[in-house]
């Protein structure tokens, strides 16, 4: 009845690859944690590791853009059990919205209960500073108003409902631990929190963009993290997630900026270390059921 290209990433493929990554190794994450572009540092901090790379997992799919490693790091994060994706999987990659979000669905079939999520995001709001830190509240997913949904197609009861309700996909207990712990870090003055849009890229917005997407109430703007968070939160998996502003978004024609990609690294790196901070004290405080 539906299309093959449409039927999502079945149950029983999920299954095999999560049956085989835990056969090889005796972790067992609560926590699963997806690395932006640049952010990969983030799996540096799991002690104990064991480290696949995707393209020895089978139906893994494979990373092609620069910042993003392609490997799945197993260890522990304060003491938690962990997973970590250092390299996520784009729609401008041309793999199909079902196949970027896949290792959602492996994650929830390792145990995992709770997804941090991290990204790059130009910044639309006037008010951000390139280096700020967005808690994400809330998103816009603009490809699914196109009927660009990882969740389109047959529905496997054994991951979630038909219909998955989204005005709470970000937990608002985690949100509030991030910002009682970023105060405590001192990171008041560049901690926001806001609503990212996705985009399909992988040309970066034109100026009449940027302007509709302020106004429609988007604070920042990328390329990732909404199907991923759609498909934890319909395997009902608690979901926190995070932008780093790498640039500011071009608004005015008369501005010089040009966004690019290797800003986009420059500004991860700067920011990296307090990012990891902000991650592993939340994840000290995490209790799991
Ligand atoms: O969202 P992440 O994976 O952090 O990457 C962001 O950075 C890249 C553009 O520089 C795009 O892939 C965009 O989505
Ligand atoms: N779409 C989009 N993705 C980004 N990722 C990092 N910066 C940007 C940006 O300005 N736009």
């Amino acid at each position: 009845m539906f299309p093959e290209s449409t039927t999502g990433s079945c149950y029983e493929e999920c299954k095999s690859t999560a049956e085989w990554l835990l056969a090889q190794m005796e972790v067992r994450p609560l926590l699963g944690i997806v690395c932006g572009s640049g952010l990969g540092g983030l799996a540096e901090m799991l002690k104990d590791q064991v480290v696949f790379r995707y393209e020895d997992i089978p139906n893994f799919p494979q990373s092609t853009v620069r910042g993003h490693a392609g490997r799945l790091v197993f260890g522990t994060l304060k003491g938690k059990p962990c997973v970590c994706m250092q390299g996520r999987f784009h729609l401008y990659e041309g793999y199909p919205v079902q196949k970027t979000t896949l290792p959602m669905r492996i994650f929830k079939l390792l145990g995992v209960e709770m997804v941090i999520l991290t990204n790059a995001a130009g910044g639309l709001n006037e008010d951000y500073k390139v280096g700020d830190i967005m808690i994400i509240k809330d998103h816009i997913n603009m490809p699914g108003f196109a009927g660009v949904n990882p969740l389109a197609g047959q529905n496997d009861e054994r991951f979630g409902v038909r219909f998955p309700c989204m005005s709470d996909a970000y937990d608002r207990d985690l949100r509030q631990l991030a910002q009682d712990v970023g105060e405590e870090l001192g990171y008041k003055d560049f901690l926001r929190e806001g609503v990212y849009c996705v985009l399909g890229g992988p040309s970066f917005e034109t100026i009449a963009e940027c302007r509709m997407l302020y106004r429609l109430g988007a604070d920042a703007v990328g390329m990732s993290t909404v199907h991923e968070v759609i498909v934890a939160r319909h395997c009902g998996m608690r979901v926190f997630a995070l932008s780093l502003i790498t640039n500011k978004a071009v608004m005015d024609y008369n501005s010089e900026e040009k966004a690019n990609h290797e800003e986009v690294l420059q500004t991860g790196k700067q920011r990296a270390e307090q990012l990891e901070k902000l991650v592993s004290s939340m994840v000290s405080r995490i209790k799991h059921n």
